[in-house]
């Protein structure tokens, strides 16, 4: 396996190496609101945060691009990473991204993949990881269509990507995939359109927005059946799966990066509390690793 040390290199290789910056998704803003969860949320987990009482959130909305220098005209995948703070000051994240299927069943595949898009032989590399993947090949079309400019980081559905535990009040246990389903539409927009809005335009637009009124996301938990597999974050569950509005954020300021003076803020998917668990997802567990490799080096 790739140990994280190694993938930070893929990475830097890829979009080159920025002290004090992500690795990954380096561009972005922070938002702060709150997070109520409907009936629904507290009948399929115990956590805290789904019991019904408004809780407070810290999120990041950002471009994937390890290069902060990238203007939010370019096609992307888009993020957007939620910290909740718990009653009793504990925490518990959501990190997720806007591309509708991840396409790589393991984390060695998905940094190959970077590695194929690095250079000036990246279409060559691409071909061949693409012909080695065939998988990964049937999801480009919708992938692309999601990477074209959006109007405003409010625009996006975001994909939590891989299978989690809920528990509930008994012990129950319920396989789940969720996603942040935008109040206000998924949109795109053409290249020419966002590129005379200039090279940040994504960052003016939610702080001006979120100024006027909140942006809100409802939280969708599809449920699976008990004999969907849960280790492959690239296996889509069947559509007709049950899914439910568990829960709706409401992000209503702007606020300046907290990571200043040397100290640093991971949001870390794997960042759990009573009543959520872990699936036994290898791309989700890696995770936790390469974020921890990535703030290590950010905070040198
Ligand atoms: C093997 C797979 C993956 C690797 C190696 C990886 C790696 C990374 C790294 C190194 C960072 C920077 C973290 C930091 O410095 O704090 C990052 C950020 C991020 N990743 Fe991933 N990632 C992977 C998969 C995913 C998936 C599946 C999602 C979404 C479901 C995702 C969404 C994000 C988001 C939203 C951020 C920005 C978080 C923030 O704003 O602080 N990544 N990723």
């Amino acid at each position: 396996m790739i140990e994280p040390d190694e993938a930070l290199d893929i990475m830097h290789a890829r979009f080159g190496a920025h002290p004090h910056r992500r690795a990954l998704h380096a561009k972005g803003s922070w938002l702060t609101g709150t997070f109520t969860a409907t009936p629904a949320g507290a009948e399929l987990s115990r956590a805290a945060h789904l019991q019904g009482e408004s809780t407070p959130v810290l999120a990041r909305v950002s471009n994937g691009a390890g290069d902060p220098t990238q203007p939010d005209f370019a096609p992307d995948v888009r993020g957007l990473a939620v910290s909740f703070t718990l009653p009793d000051g504990s925490k518990t994240d959501m990190v997720a991204q806007s591309v509708p299927k991840f396409f790589t069943p393991t984390s060695d595949d998905f940094l190959d993949f970077i590695k194929a898009n690095t250079g000036r032989t990246a279409p060559v590399k691409m071909a061949a990881f693409f012909a080695r993947h065939p998988n990964a090949a049937l999801t480009v079309p919708g992938n692309a269509a999601a990477l074209r400019p959006i109007p405003s980081y409010a625009n996006a559905k975001y994909f939590g990507v891989h299978a989690f535990r809920w528990l509930d009040a008994a012990g129950h246990v319920s396989n789940v995939r969720w996603t942040w389903l935008p109040q206000a539409g998924d949109k795109r927009i053409g290249l020419s359109t966002a590129k005379s809005g200039g090279p940040d335009f994504l960052q003016t637009e939610i702080a001006v927005r979120v100024a006027k009124g909140p942006v809100k996301f409802d939280l969708e938990v599809t449920v699976a059946n008990p004999d969907d597999r849960t280790d492959d974050p690239a296996l889509q569950w069947p559509a007709d799966r049950r899914r439910v509005v568990v829960g709706t954020l409401e992000l209503t300021a702007a606020v300046p990066d907290p990571e200043v003076d040397g100290s640093i803020v991971v949001m870390d998917p794997t960042r759990m509390t009573d009543g959520i668990e872990l699936s036994d997802d290898q791309v989700l567990a890696y995770r936790a690793r390469a974020y921890s490799a990535s703030a290590n080096y950010r905070s040198k």
